[in-house]
């Protein structure tokens, strides 16, 4: 068994690599060194901080060891310092715990770098004169392009918000019964959501009373609105967060379609529609970058298209996207969201509606691709819009335009 110290050196070696996403990397390591409930927090708490941290903790690798490093002893130096300078654990052990994790060849410069960090601790941590982008650790192209859109305070906003660990919160199942006192509204949360303090409740969750999302998921359900007995089509389902809203919406599963591109996902949300009671959906796998299928033409009074995006409004779930999004996506993503909208409007009964939905916070994916639709389908009417702002709204960012075809 490892280790969370050492599973988070691991991890990083593996997520620098490769191309999988930190929280999948978390959950597998976890699960194969059988890590309990407290060492799991202490490697997601890690992970999470050296990612969140990643520019800030190589200035100060930088500022404590002149000269090259290899890749290994950057990540044990990474782990080491986040435990004494970001989540400030005890000095002694932070410094004793990371030489450890050490070559026997590397501990010497190990240890010489966490004792100097740990006698220069405050110092460190005084990053008054730092740049923004390193101090809230995010691309500079990033905040350029924020600070462009919202105006440099916004955009350092935005940074600060990202690198807050962001709240659990659920939403009970309206299909399930479940006991009606624990269901009181919550201030400052939608009705039907509650914020999980503690640990998960994992008989809740296993009973599907309860699915784990941020109150921001609910705005492209809402403007969709569906209606018990119409026909819906969720085009960009897995793994099934908003294929649960909807189905809550209709009062079951059964007019519901859920596509999704990679066949991979359908097992998990297929899992998930199960256990939240939601019965008779047709799950299929179709790629809406292709035309569809003959059968689905003018078929749908309603289809939601939550496409895949560039992910800029939920930065403090998915810590690691900032540093995987390259300019380049921000010009390539939205061609292909423009082709699952063509693909999408076709299967439309007339008079039928569409809600186009992201996670996003840039115009190109967002208003600007809506606008350069509509100037190209006189056909369509924009009927309501909602644009979701971190630094703003507190919850994650998205975006959802409802559009209806004459
Ligand atoms: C933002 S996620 C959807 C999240 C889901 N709606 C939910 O609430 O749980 C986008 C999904 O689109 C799928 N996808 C990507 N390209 C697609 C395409 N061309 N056609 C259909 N689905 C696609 C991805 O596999 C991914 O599952």
């Amino acid at each position: 068994m490892k280790s969370p110290r050492r599973a988070a050196v691991s991890i990083l070696r593996a997520w620098t690599k490769g191309h999988a996403y930190a929280e999948s990397l978390i959950e597998r390591h976890a699960s194969r060194n059988d890590l309990s409930a407290a060492d799991r927090a202490l490697l997601n708490a890690i992970v999470l901080g050296v990612l969140r941290n990643l520019r800030l903790l190589d200035h100060w690798i930088g500022e404590l060891r002149k000269g090259r490093l290899d890749d290994e002893t950057r990540d044990i130096l990474r782990v080491g310092l986040c435990q004494l300078l970001i989540l400030e654990l005890p000095d002694h052990a932070a410094v004793f715990e990371t030489v450890e994790l050490g070559k026997s060849a590397g501990r010497g410069l190990i240890n010489a770098v966490m004792r100097r960090a740990a006698a220069t601790k405050k110092k460190l941590q005084d990053v008054s004169e730092l740049p923004a982008a390193v101090v809230h650790s995010h691309p500079d192209w990033l905040l350029k392009r924020w600070s462009k859109a919202y105006g440099k305070s916004e955009a350092l906003e935005l940074m600060a918000f990202n690198n807050c660990p962001a709240p659990t919160i659920a939403r009970w199942n309206p299909l399930v019964a479940a006991d009606g006192t624990e269901q009181t509204p919550v201030e400052g949360l939608p009705d039907g959501y509650f914020q999980i303090e503690g640990p998960v409740p994992t008989e809740l969750l296993a009973k599907g009373a309860i699915y784990i999302q941020d109150p921001a998921t609910r705005h492209c359900v809402e403007l969709l609105a569906p209606q018990p007995g119409e026909r819906v089509l969720d085009a960009c389902a897995a793994p099934g967060g908003k294929a649960f809203l909807i189905a809550a919406a209709q009062g079951g599963g059964r007019d519901l379609v859920c596509t999704d591109s990679n066949e991979k996902r359908l097992p998990r949300l297929r899992e998930n529609l199960e256990r939240l009671h939601i019965t008779g959906t047709e799950i299929e796998c179709h790629d809406w970058s292709t035309p569809a299928p003959e059968k689905w033409q003018g078929a749908f009074d309603a289809i939601l298209l939550d496409v895949p995006c560039s992910n800029t409004g939920v930065f403090r779930r998915r810590v690691d996207v900032r540093w995987r999004l390259r300019p380049i996506d921000l010009k390539e993503l939205p061609k292909l969201q423009r082709q699952i909208i063509e693909n999408a409007l076709p299967c439309l009964k007339p008079g039928g509606r569409l809600v186009y939905s992201t996670c996003s916070i840039e115009a190109e994916e967002n208003a600007g691709l809506i606008e350069a639709l509509l100037a190209d389908h006189p056909e369509l009417t924009l009927e309501a819009s909602h644009q979701a702002l971190p630094q703003r709204d507190g919850t994650d960012g998205a975006y959802a335009a409802l559009l209806r075809v004459k």
